[in-house]
């Protein structure tokens, strides 16, 4: 209907102007911003795109996709001139009619008169009347619709139609954008006759068709461009399940998986003959009911798709291929129960209908108030119909779309035209601001492609493969239905890796290079690497060494003055021993302070004491008791002959009593011994348990007097050096039962004196030892040529708990030293040296000792070796040795060492020791043994 031509609206009526048509506003002249592309470093893909063609860029004639609203057509149906007479051939899959109105056409009283309800305004705003039958209802306002894209009247032809309406569409199609259709009325409206139309009078689709292949015509260099057409129906099985099937195949169903359609069958399109007969075909197909309204009205929704499928080249997508799809539907015609008397399964058709259209009207309202206010979230109601699922995109904005409403004109359809206008005219305010770009996907491959050549540079081979099926396989999944496009895209792939191939060879010395130089600098930088982390452990080594550089010189000044604080001590100490020495000397016994007294508590703690290179402090001694428990040794050594050295020790299990004296070229030692021996005497006397001294003096000038007394074990040792003879005497004792073979019986718990003297003028070394359970006292002699223990001999009678005591006198100027101990182990160590060459070496032996230990110092004591002096403990005298008087040249002193508690000794010591005339013969044998030992040594 000519909107000019169309009758002025009633007087008694009012016009409504609903959705006045708004002006869009002026689009400002947005000029692109000039850039400086000097400033702009060139991509240097000239060559990589030499021989890719770039995107043709679309026509200037397509409006922006930013200014774009839905285009929403509306075509008003001319009224019916004659009856409507039922179809005489229909579809198979029709379903079937109301069997009331079975084979009945619709009738339509022959004296009936079609009154037009609505009127064309303009080309874009119709104005809907109200029937005469309504107006006395209080609906008699008139309604005016406008904004339409554009109206068109019921004497509008299909190529008007097309021209205004499709050939833009098809015209974007072509050039690469994909656009939709959609048919939205009321049943028998004429969405049908305008979508397919009549070979008569042919819809769009054969028109779009013809439009598309006549387009191609005069392009030859396009004429490799193919167009695939599917056609697939959604209807409702007795209104309660969707089902979706094909329509260009033998109708089988199809299913939808999401948004995609699998099975769906496309036909390939070459020319329009062939399209229309596979549309004609598709009609025929189709799923059509006669209903009061329509007589061949179509009962699903009906969507033929028309994909333009980019041609093969030779690695090169041609831009214009870009698989743009133009999507054509025929939907089922809203309907009315009053309307179109649907009954039963009809009825449940004519809901499922309705819904579906519902839906598909809230989508679009949906996205309408989205677009509108942001903050109300996008619905997603295309989830409740298969159509609003495969129209998803269209119905999110995504991509753009065209609704042409189809409206009867007649009084009757007043409502259906009115509710139409209502739900539709609002969706032309719908804007396409995030449509996505055109021919993404072919413009992906297309970037993809060049990447890839791109890519070549830098990746390998194998990569680049991956990639192209990586994206093979995203196009597979996401475009399933387009079959045809991934065999041309499979083809492509393997067309681009062959170019790849070539390109990746003719790239190959440059990653060869690049490869070579990349794997030296990682060679170099590992290389660097190491070598800081050696040079820092060097560096943390050296700072170690440092530090206990350091540490040694501090340790090393250290030992320095501990080494000049230990000469300056042994410097006094020397001094200081000179002149005890000299005071000693000439002092009495009661001088015996300088006497060095060491009284070690355990064997690791003896002590020898050096009066010449020695430090260790020592202890003087007078002739005050001096009480020592456990081990005590003690050990001196004097050089000069005027010292004397007296060490005095009381031990209660063990002790030890060294004393050495040294002198040049002798050495006159004292060893005690704890292990049994047996020691032989000339009178193979046996002596157990008994404490043996050996004292060896080999000057005359050398005494030395060691007695000890243990109670389990002590040792004695004697060590006496003289500078005058050259000539060593050892002596040792042990302390342990031993078996010492003696001119007497073998007695138990007896004292053993050996008494080893060389010449006349030998000092007598005796050794006292009185032990109870244990004693032995053995005496060592050595001498430079033989250290061998020598045989001792005792010429004393075995007194049980007694003590040996070696004397031996070189010279009269020896001293003697007594020392004693009762019932603890007792070494008494006397090394007396005196550079006066000594006369006499006295050895008393003590039968009755007291417990602790004293020593007496006499001096001047000659020939009283053998005395028992315990008879006169108190007052030692100095006399010559009435025995040896060889042995008492020059005998100038005399040091006894006695204890004053030796009277306290009991009663049947004291009677030993009274009784104790033996030990002169003793001191005689012991002086025949030593010359003997002198002898052999001589002779050795
Ligand atoms: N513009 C038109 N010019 C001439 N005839 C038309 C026009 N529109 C529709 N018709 C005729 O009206 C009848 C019904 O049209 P059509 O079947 O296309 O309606 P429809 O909207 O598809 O109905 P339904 O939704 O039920 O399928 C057809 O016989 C068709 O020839």
């Amino acid at each position: 209907m000519d909107p000019n031509t169309s009758s002025p609206p009633c007087s008694g009526t009012i016009t409504v102007r609903r959705n006045p048509p708004r002006r869009a506003r002026a689009t400002p002249n947005a000029t692109p911003q000039s850039f400086n592309l000097h400033e702009i470093p060139p991509f240097p893909n000239d060559e990589v795109l030499s021989a890719v063609q770039t995107p043709e860029i679309l026509p200037t004639s397509l409006p922006k996709p930013e200014n774009e609203n839905l285009k929403v057509f509306l075509r008003i149906r001319p009224l019916p001139s004659s009856p409507i007479q039922a179809p005489r051939v229909r579809a198979k899959s029709a379903w079937p009619q109301n069997p009331s109105k079975k084979n009945a056409p619709a009738r339509i009283p022959k004296n009936k008169t079609f009154v037009a309800c609505i009127t064309v305004n303009d080309s874009q705003s119709v104005t809907l009347s109200t029937p005469s039958t309504l107006q006395d209802s209080k609906r008699i306002k008139s309604e005016t619709y406008g904004g339409f894209s554009h109206v068109f009247s019921s004497d509008s032809s299909q190529f008007q139609v097309y021209e205004r309406m499709v050939k833009p569409l098809v015209e974007e199609f072509l050039c690469g954008r994909s656009g939709m259709l959609a048919a939205l009325g009321p049943s028998g409206s004429g969405k049908t006759h305008t979508v397919f139309g009549s070979p008569r009078d042919p819809g769009m689709v054969p028109l779009a068709l013809r439009h598309i292949f006549k387009d191609i015509e005069p392009h030859p260099t396009q004429a490799s461009r193919t167009f695939y057409m599917s056609i697939f129906e959604i209807c409702s099985e007795r209104g309660k399940a969707e089902k979706l099937f094909d329509l260009l195949s033998d109708g089988s169903e199809i299913i939808m998986h999401q948004s995609t359609v699998k099975g769906l069958r496309e036909a390939l399109i070459s020319n329009v003959e062939q399209a229309e007969s596979l549309i004609s075909q598709a009609v025929l197909k189709r799923a059509t009911a006669m209903t009061n309204t329509n007589s061949q009205s179509s009962r699903s929704q009906c969507i033929i798709n028309i994909r333009d499928v980019p041609p093969k080249c030779k690695g090169v997508v041609n831009p214009k291929s870009n698989g743009a799809v133009l999507t054509i539907i025929d939907l089922a015609g809203a309907e009315r129960e009053k309307r179109t008397g649907n009954q039963g399964a009809r009825l449940l058709e004519s809901n499922f209908i309705n819904n579906t259209l519902m839906v598909f009207g809230l989508c679009l309202r949906s996205l309408l108030e989205h677009q509108k206010n942001r903050k109300k979230p996008l619905q997603k109601h295309f989830q409740s119909s298969l159509l609003t699922r495969y129209l998803r995109d269209y119905l999110e904005g995504k991509k753009r779309m065209s609704l042409i409403l189809t409206a009867k004109s007649g009084e009757e359809d007043y409502l259906d035209t009115s509710y139409l206008l209502r739900q539709a005219s609002p969706y032309m305010q719908i804007k396409y601001n995030e449509v996505e770009p055109p021919n993404i996907v072919s413009k992906k491959r297309h970037y993809q492609a060049s990447s890839i050549v791109d890519n070549t540079k830098l990746s390998p081979f194998s990569e680049h493969l991956k990639r192209l099926r990586l994206v093979s396989e995203h196009v597979e999944q996401n475009d399933e239905k387009h079959v045809e496009e991934r065999k041309t895209f499979t083809e492509d792939v393997k067309t681009l890796c062959k170019l790849d191939t070539s390109s990746f060879v003719s790239f190959k010395p440059e990653c060869d290079s690049d490869a070579k130089s990349e794997r030296s600098h990682i060679i170099m930088q590992n290389f660097a690497k190491v070598i800081w982390n050696v040079l820092k452990q060097y560096n943390s080594k050296l700072k170690v060494a440092e530090i206990e550089i350091e540490s040694l010189k501090g340790s090393i000044g250290y030992e320095k003055k501990k080494c000049l604080e230990l000469e300056t001590q042994l410097n006094e100490f020397k001094a200081f021993c000179t002149c005890c020495k000299g005071r000693e000397i000439k002092n009495g016994p009661e001088d015996c302070s300088s006497v060095g007294l060491d009284q070690p508590h355990n064997w690791e703690q003896q002590e020898t004491f050096h009066a010449q290179s020695s430090s260790v402090p020592r202890v003087d001694q007078s002739d005050e008791e001096v009480p020592v428990l456990g081990t005590s040794c003690t050990r001196l050594d004097s050089e000069n002959l005027d010292r004397e050295v007296l060490s005095l020790s009381k031990t209660e299990h063990h002790s030890a009593l060294e004393v050495d004296a040294e002198i040049p070229n002798e050495t006159f030692h004292a060893q005690s011994s704890s292990e049994p021996r047996v020691n032989h005497s000339d009178e193979d006397e046996t002596v157990l348990d008994t404490s043996c001294t050996q004292l060896d003096s080999e000057n005359s000038d050398r005494e030395v007097f060691s007695l000890s007394k243990p109670e389990h074990h002590s040792a004695s040792e004697v060590d006496a050096g003289s500078k005058i003879l050259n000539e060593p005497v050892h002596a040792k004792s042990s302390f342990k039962p031993g078996l010492d073979q003696s001119d007497e019986e073998p007695t138990l718990g007896t004292s053993c004196t050996q008494l080893d003297s060389e010449k006349s003028d030998r000092g007598i070394s005796t050794s006292l030892s009185k032990a109870e359970d244990h004693n032995a006292l053995e005496e060592i002699s050595h001498t430079q040529s033989s250290s061998e223990p020598r045989v001792d001999k005792s010429d004393e009678e075995s007194v049980p708990c007694i003590s040996s005591t070696q004397v031996d006198v070189e010279k009269s100027d020896r001293k003697i030293l007594v020392s004693s101990s009762r019932q603890r182990h007792t070494t008494l160590e006397v090394e007396a040296e005196n550079k006066i060459p000594s006369e006499l070496f006295v050895s008393s032996s003590l039968t009755s000792l007291p417990k602790n230990v004293s020593s007496t110092k006499a001096q001047n004591l000659v020939g009283e070796i053998g005395l028992d002096n315990s008879r006169k403990p108190t007052k030692p005298k100095r006399t010559l040795m009435p025995s040896s008087s060889m042995l008492s040249r020059d005998l100038r002193t005399f040091d006894l060492c006695d204890e004053s508690e030796s009277i306290k000794g009991n009663r049947s010591t004291r009677k030993l020791a009274a009784h104790d005339p033996k030990i002169s013969n003793g001191s005689i044998s012991l002086l025949h043994l030593l010359q003997v030992s002198r002898k052999n040594n001589l002779h050795r």
